[in-house]
């Protein structure tokens, strides 16, 4: 496609003469061939400017810049460079999946997205999610580059290959990340929730008011005014009242779920061993009670979540929400790894921040006769703000905390536990976490639970530059003898 025509499909006017037929686009010069549209954009770490000399050697036939530069080939330069990225990038791959929901919170992004793509399978539907998880979908397509939201020329082709594979139905995490660097402005959106905002990332957005700001882009630039627009009621008001004035402003209908929903409404839970008992309410409708096999009130709350950013109008609702029964559990998300002989049983979470820690912890107290004990750490290279508050956390929720490390990454893994452990000074510390999971197990007594916090899926552990096979579910099956 030519240039100026790319840039005509996407709200932008060519002002030079020179119009070379464009193949691809990319904002990485490693990735530039013939043909390529190079974006040069200003990272968090690198100018991508300093990278056109090799782009051009690649074959760059033009250069779109957000900030000054000059190369041998035709530049134009506007502040939109990012979002004009992930436009062109869609274009250039193609018709995308006609039904496109995305949901961006502090927690319960990936298991709201694995639900909603459960439900869409139950109802015979072709559907895929794509997130922290990587690709979950039952067709051959490869899986982008591992980010929780792809890089916006990786998810454009991602999207156009399961359209091609016939799959209409996609649930996408979106990352404030990924929000704030505009990876999703190329996807025409169906559906947007928001799960809840609590503190993370902090190291990166500064401030909540931008990490707020960056994920109510969802709701505010990224969804059609007509599409569907679900958000869990029970987040901390400031903003959810930012959501109620998007909502107005935009003439959108705004869904609430939780218990204070008013769409979907979470009147009662009451925990079986293996998962819990809910009444429902559905526009002011009570439901008969139903039971999920999913423990915890987080996972009622995604699970109602993802329903109601599933149906497309209100007399489909109820068949949608009557499949929630149905849905299994995700991935290392307050998943069961082992049941001991003596009753006691290990649970493996993703709890990486204060407030999911605070409501895995929570959520396992009613199924535990005995103590409950929690392994866990915090990641390196990521927001030191939050340490403390998970060591709080540990202290007050937990009867036995053992203090390990997470990903430590370039960070010195002593001196993240040291964080941690300043606000849980009763609590054991075991750097390695093979031996930590292993004094957790040691520790437990009939009755008791074990929660091993913050990798859960992962299948790694980050040190350094090196990524070392871990994985805590098989860790814990192999010391419990259960492997
Ligand atoms: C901090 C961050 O988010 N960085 C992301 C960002 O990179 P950047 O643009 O800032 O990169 P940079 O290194 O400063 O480089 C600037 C520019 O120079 C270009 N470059 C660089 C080197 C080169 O040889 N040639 C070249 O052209 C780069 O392609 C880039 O365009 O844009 C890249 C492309 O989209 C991402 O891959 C990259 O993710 C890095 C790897 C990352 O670790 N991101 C994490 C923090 C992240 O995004 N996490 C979220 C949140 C997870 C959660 O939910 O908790 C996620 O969505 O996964
Ligand atoms: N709705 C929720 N509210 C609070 N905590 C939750 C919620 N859902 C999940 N959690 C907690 O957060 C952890 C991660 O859940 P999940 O992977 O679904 O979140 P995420 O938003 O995708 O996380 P990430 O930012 O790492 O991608 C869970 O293991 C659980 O401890
Ligand atoms: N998407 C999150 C995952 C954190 C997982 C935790 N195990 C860690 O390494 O901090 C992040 O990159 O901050
Ligand atoms: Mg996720």
């Amino acid at each position: 496609m030519r240039l100026s025509e790319l840039l005509r499909q996407n709200g932008s006017v060519l002002s030079r003469s020179v119009d070379p037929e464009i193949l691809t686009v990319t904002a990485d010069s490693r990735q530039v061939r013939s043909g390529t549209l190079f974006f040069a954009l200003r990272g968090a770490k690198q100018d991508g400017a300093a990278f056109i000399p090799q782009a051009v050697a690649n074959g760059a036939v033009a250069i779109i810049a957000d900030h000054p530069a000059e190369a041998d080939v035709p530049v134009l330069l506007t502040p939109d460079a990012k979002r004009l990225l992930a436009l062109t990038a869609a274009t250039l791959a193609g018709p995308q999946p006609s039904c496109i929901a995305a949901v961006t919170g502090t927690n319960g992004k990936s298991s709201t997205a694995e639900f909603l793509r459960q439900i869409w399978t139950l109802q015979g539907l072709k559907a895929a999610s794509l997130g922290t998880l990587g690709l979950i979908a039952n067709v051959d397509v490869p899986p982008p580059p591992s980010l929780t939201t792809p890089d916006p020329v990786s998810l454009a082709a991602t999207l156009a290959s399961l359209a091609q594979h016939g799959v209409d139905h996609v649930a996408l995490e979106a990352s404030s990340h990924g929000l704030e660097q505009h990876r999703l402005d190329g996807v025409t959106l169906n559906a947007a929730g928001f799960s809840n905002l609590t503190r993370d990332h902090l190291d990166y957005h500064g401030t909540i008011a931008a990490y707020r700001a960056a994920k109510l882009r969802l709701f505010e630039d990224l969804l059609p005014a007509n599409g569907i627009a679900a958000v869990n009621a029970d987040m901390d008001p400031d903003t959810l009242n930012a959501l109620h004035a998007i909502a107005a402003q935009r003439g959108m209908a705004l869904r609430t779920t939780g218990k204070t929903g008013s769409t979907l409404r979470l009147l009662e839970t009451r925990p079986t061993p293996t998962g819990q008992i809910i009444r429902l309410s559905l526009y002011g409708e009570d439901l008969p009670e139903m039971t999920l096999g999913l423990p915890g009130l987080f996972q009622a709350d995604n699970a109602m979540l993802a329903a109601a950013m599933c149906w497309q109008t209100e007399d489909d609702a109820r068949s949608l929400v009557d499949l929630l029964p149905q849905l299994t559990g995700v991935r290392g998300r307050c998943e069961c790894a082992v049941e001991l002989s003596n009753g006691a049983a290990a649970y493996v979470d993703y709890a990486h921040t204060p407030d999911a820690l605070e409501r895995v912890l929570a959520s396992l107290r009613p199924h535990t006769e005995g103590r409950l004990v929690v392994v866990f750490g915090a990641g390196g290279d990521r927001d030191r703000g939050k340490r403390p508050l998970m060591g709080e956390v540990a202290a007050r929720m937990a009867d036995v905390a053992i203090v390990t490390d997470d990903n430590p990454r370039t960070e010195e893994p002593q001196s993240i536990r040291a964080a941690i452990h300043a606000a849980c000074p009763d609590a054991l510390e075991i750097g390695d976490r093979r031996s930590a999971i292993a004094a957790g197990l040691e520790a437990l007594k009939p009755g008791d639970i074990l929660v091993v916090a913050g990798k859960g899926h992962e299948q790694g552990q980050i040190v350094g530059q090196t990524v070392l096979p871990f994985d805590d579910r098989s860790v814990i099956r192999e010391l419990a003898g259960a492997a």
